[in-house]
Parts: C-alpha cells; sequence; structure tokens
C-alpha cells in the first residue's frame, strides 16, 4: 500500500479548516498599499505557516517597507479585528473533525497563529466545532514551539499531548501551507495536504497526498474508519 496506516491525526487550521486565508492577504494588502507595495501571492507562500513575528520580518524585508515589526503586528492586529470574528469554515472540514470525533480517533489542533488570534477565528461562530479538539497547540505563543514551519517543532509538541505518546509515524497531519508540509515530513509524519487551487503543482510534490478539498479525503487510504457509504 502506498500509504501507512496510522491512529492519530493533526490538524492546521488557517486554510485548511478556516478560510482565514484570503482574510490574511485583504489585511496585509491593506496595510502595503499605503506604501504602493503589492502582497503578492509568491511572497504569501513564503509567510504562510511561520509564526507571526517572522512572517512580519520577512514580508518587510521582501518588500523594503518602512516599518518595525512591532508597528506592523499592531496595524495587521486592527484589521483582523474586524476580518476574523465572521470567517467561514473550509468545505469538509466540519465533517471530517466530527467523523473522528465520532470513531474516537484522537485529533489535536496545531496552528501557527498565538492563542489571541485563535480566540479571535473560532469564539463568535466555531466554538463547538473546536471544542471537539482536546489539545490545542499555538505555534505563536506557546514557549515549547521554539521554531516555527517548516521546522518540525509544533507537530512533535502537538504529538507528545496526546496521552498515549505516538510515534510520528503514527500520526497524520493536515496541512494547506508549504511550510506546514515540510515541517510535518520533517517531524516524520504523513501528511494529507489541501492546497489553495492558485499553487503550482510543483510546489506540492513532499506531500504524502495532494487533494483538492477535505471533502475527498477518504480515511480508510490511511487505515482509519471510512465514512458511511464508502
Ligand atoms: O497571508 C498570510 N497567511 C498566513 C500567515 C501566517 O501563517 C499563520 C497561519 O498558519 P497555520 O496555517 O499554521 O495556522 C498565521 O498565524 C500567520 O503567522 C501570514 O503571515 N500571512
Ligand atoms: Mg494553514
Amino acid at each position: 500500500m502506498e500509504f501507512k496506516p496510522v491512529t492519530h491525526v493533526l490538524f492546521d487550521m488557517d486554510g485548511l479548516i478556516l478560510n482565514t486565508e484570503k482574510l490574511y492577504t485583504i489585511a496585509f494588502q491593506n496595510v502595503v498599499s499605503r506604501f504602493g507595495k503589492e502582497y503578492t501571492f509568491e511572497l504569501k507562500l513564503k509567510l504562510m505557516g511561520t509564526q507571526a513575528h517572522e512572517a512580519a520580518q520577512t514580508l518587510i524585508e521582501a518588500l523594503n517597507l518602512p516599518m518595525t515589526v512591532e508597528e506592523f503586528i499592531t496595524e495587521t492586529k486592527e484589521q483582523f479585528q474586524i476580518l476574523f470574528p465572521d470567517t467561514d469554515l473550509m468545505p469538509g472540514a466540519k465533517r471530517l473533525i466530527e467523523h473522528f470525533h465520532k470513531h474516537k480517533i484522537p485529533i489535536g489542533l496545531a496552528t501557527s497563529s498565538s492563542e489571541e488570534s485563535y480566540h479571535l477565528k473560532v469564539d463568535k461562530h466555531h466554538a463547538s466545532l473546536f471544542s471537539l479538539f482536546p489539545h490545542k497547540t499555538f505555534g505563536s505563543s506557546d514557549p515549547d514551539v521554539k521554531r516555527g514551519k517548516p521546522h518540525p517543532d509544533i507537530f512533535l509538541v502537538a504529538a507528545s499531548k496526546f496521552p498515549d505518546r505516538p510515534k510520528p509515524e503514527q500520526c497524520l497531519v493536515f496541512e494547506d501551507a508549504i511550510n506546514g508540509v515540510k515541517a510535518a515530513r520533517a517531524a516524520g509524519m504523513q501528511v494529507v495536504m489541501v492546497p489553495d487551487p492558485q499553487m503550482d503543482k510543483s510546489l506540492t510534490t513532499e506531500a504524502t497526498l495532494v487533494i483538492s478539498s477535505l471533502e475527498e479525503f477518504q480515511p480508510q487510504l490511511f487505515g482509519l474508519p471510512p465514512f458511511d457509504g464508502n
């Protein structure tokens, strides 16, 4: 078999469960527009999945913005407060998370967001869905996560929170970002990638499996319980 069976599942959040990537693009573009700059998709691909400070630093350097990291973060936060509370879900995310919960498959959240940013995105509309995650790891605010994606730290920390301490090869990761896929592979885990449709196919080759929507995912490929009717 092409894929190895797993017992535990880790989910990324932004762009995978929540449709927040388009909101990051709006917020970042609004800030850089004041300086006549463009937040290109190519630059976005480098930032996606990295920690908030690293992302700000990379963007400031790439666009040569006359701002400090703190100023950039303060300005984008003002935008986030307006945009994030009404984010919608990505197709198939609710069904898949509820499916694993129903079948008692251990799941965890491994997001590069801070805990503060998580609450802004989740509390208003999605609190009951996210309550199905018994543990969550916030890459931009958890002191145990030393380095952001593409480093493996966040997935190793998240896996260590399962009470039965699975080995990396027992864990399956769901990711949308290149940095997230690299992080999962570096952690020794298989990874299902659901990339932005704009992304060039050549950038998805490190994933174990690439699908265009979580709606397509067939859990039995990885030894997990199938959906009814499959
Ligand atoms: O357009 C962007 N998308 C995403 C990010 C970064 O990626 C993180 C989301 O990563 P994840 O999918 O791991 O939750 C955000 O918190 C932010 O730090 C960014 O800077 N710019
Ligand atoms: Mg993501």
